[in-house]
């Protein structure tokens, strides 16, 4: 998949699903395509946390989650790991502020990929678009579970700077988001939601899925009109 262009991505990062085997409580490989029946936009490859699967079988789910992307031509990117990355030809990476700056990604991976970065400021906002990023992650938006060392909690309100600052790079809201509590983060100005609990963590992952899409959907297509 080549790199979409910014109007592209912004579309794909409406509905952003999050995951690794962790957060699942059925084989991630069914989460992952009832999430895509729901209406997930784009997928992030995320393997962390207690229990998380390493060398070989961290490989394996990683390029079976990719082929369930690529047959339903959503974008695959991939958390933290920039040999991953590489070695599946991913379509992108999403990175934060311990991992290895933009731009070392963009000068080892080439202007072709996705890279996301994850901002709590309006200053970490500047130095990643500076560095090359393609979107930003803000977060958390509200308390998590999912994220052991998770910044503070900070609502809506880097957000809200950054478009004050006139600052309009793509960007998704990010932490303890789900179907009654996203829309003010897209009123706020993201061009999505990104969730891993919302989705991965529901028993009926495909319904939990579509709630959220049906929400996002209807709240762009207002904001146009
Ligand atoms: C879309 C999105 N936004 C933010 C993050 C968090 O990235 P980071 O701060 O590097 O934390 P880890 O996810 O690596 O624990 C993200 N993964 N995705
Ligand atoms: C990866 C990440 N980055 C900031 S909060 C978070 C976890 C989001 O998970 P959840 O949607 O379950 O709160
Ligand atoms: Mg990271």
């Amino acid at each position: 998949m080549s790199k979409p262009d910014q109007h592209q991505l912004r579309q794909y990062l409406r509905l952003y699903l999050v995951m690794g085997s962790v957060n699942c409580t059925q084989p991630p490989e069914e989460v992952l395509t009832s999430a895509i029946t729901g209406g997930i936009t784009l997928f992030q490859f995320r393997e962390k946390g207690v229990g998380a699967l390493t060398g070989q079988a961290y490989y394996q789910l990683a390029e079976s989650l990719q082929q369930i992307c690529r047959e339903h031509k959503i974008p695959f990117i991939v958390n933290d790991d920039i040999e991953l990355a590489i070695a599946l030809d991913a379509d992108g990476i999403h990175v934060g502020q311990e991992d290895i700056p933009a731009d070392q990604i963009r000068a080892r991976l080439g202007q072709n990929k996705m890279i996301g970065v994850s901002a709590h400021s309006v200053a970490e906002a500047r130095q990643a678009i500076q560095d090359g990023a393609d979107y930003l992650g803000i977060g958390p938006i509200y308390p998590t579970t999912s994220k052991a060392d998770a910044e503070a909690v900070q609502g809506t309100r880097t957000i809200t700077a950054l478009k004050n600052h006139q600052i309009h790079i793509p960007l998704v809201g990010i932490g303890g988001i789900h179907a009654d509590n996203a829309e003010p983060i897209l009123t706020a100005g993201a061009d999505g939601i990104a969730v891993i609990s919302a989705i991965a963590g529901q028993n009926n992952v495909e319904q939990a899925t579509e709630r959220l899409n049906t929400l996002t959907k209807h709240f762009i297509a207002n904001q146009k009109q």
